[in-house]
């Protein structure tokens, strides 16, 4: 089944938590037609189905921590052999948040071809996680379990980056920016891809 998806190709994109990565995923959606698989909302449709997995799956990432391994990968992997017939290529948001993560979906799936990194500082991401908490009802949109996020993208997330930056295929991306002229650099990457 894996083999459907061997040669697909593979977009990571990466970055701290209200960084604006799921923005700049559903531009892409939009202009590229790729398929796009987030970790969050994957593990979130899992909570919502109400399932004990669900259950413990909720109370790990109330705690900002990062859900076991193998359940997210399943998932992914799961996912992207649904859409094997028609994609044209998966945005994987959310995924490697630890480099053994990358390791093992290379392994199980394949290799990227491009790593999307979308940068901004802790504090805009502290203040644009704050906000977004006013109307997302997501529980770890709250200032406590946000500074965990935060934490443990530095420690965990950012020697992810630095992986694939040997590889050459990290683009680094202002998201700084207003959403538009951000897109316009996504662009320019996705762009090179073809
Ligand atoms: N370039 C930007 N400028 C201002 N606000 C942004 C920008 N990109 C995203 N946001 C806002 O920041 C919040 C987090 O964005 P989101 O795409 O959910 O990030 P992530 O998926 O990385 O956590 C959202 O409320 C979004 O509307
Ligand atoms: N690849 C992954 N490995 C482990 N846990 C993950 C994961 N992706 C998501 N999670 C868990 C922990 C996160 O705090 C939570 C929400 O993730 P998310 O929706 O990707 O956040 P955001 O888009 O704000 O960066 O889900
Ligand atoms: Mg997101």
């Amino acid at each position: 089944m894996a083999d459907k998806i061997k040669d697909a190709k593979i977009v990571f994109v990466v970055g701290g938590p209200g960084s604006g990565k799921g923005t700049q995923c559903e531009k892409i959606v939009a202009k590229y037609g790729y398929t796009h698989l987030s970790s969050g909302d994957l593990l979130r449709a899992e909570v919502a189905s109400g399932s004990d997995r669900g259950k413990q799956l909720q109370a790990i990432m109330q705690k900002g921590e990062l859900v076991p391994l193998d359940t997210v990968l399943d998932m992914i992997k799961d996912a992207m052999i649904a859409k094997a017939d028609v994609s044209k290529g998966y945005l994987i948001d959310g995924y490697p948040r630890e480099v053994k993560q990358g390791e093992e979906l290379e392994k199980k799936i394949g290799a990227p071809a491009l790593l999307l990194y979308v940068d901004a500082k802790g504090e805009t991401m502290v203040k644009r996680l704050v906000k977004r908490g006013e109307t997302s009802g997501r529980a770890e949109d709250n200032e406590e379990t946000i500074k965990k996020r935060l934490d443990l993208y530095y420690k965990a997330t950012e020697p992810v980056i630095a992986y694939y930056e040997k590889r050459g295929i990290v683009r680094k991306i202002n998201s700084e920016l207003p959403v538009d002229e951000v897109f316009a650099i996504v662009e320019k990457a996705i762009d090179e891809l073809k």
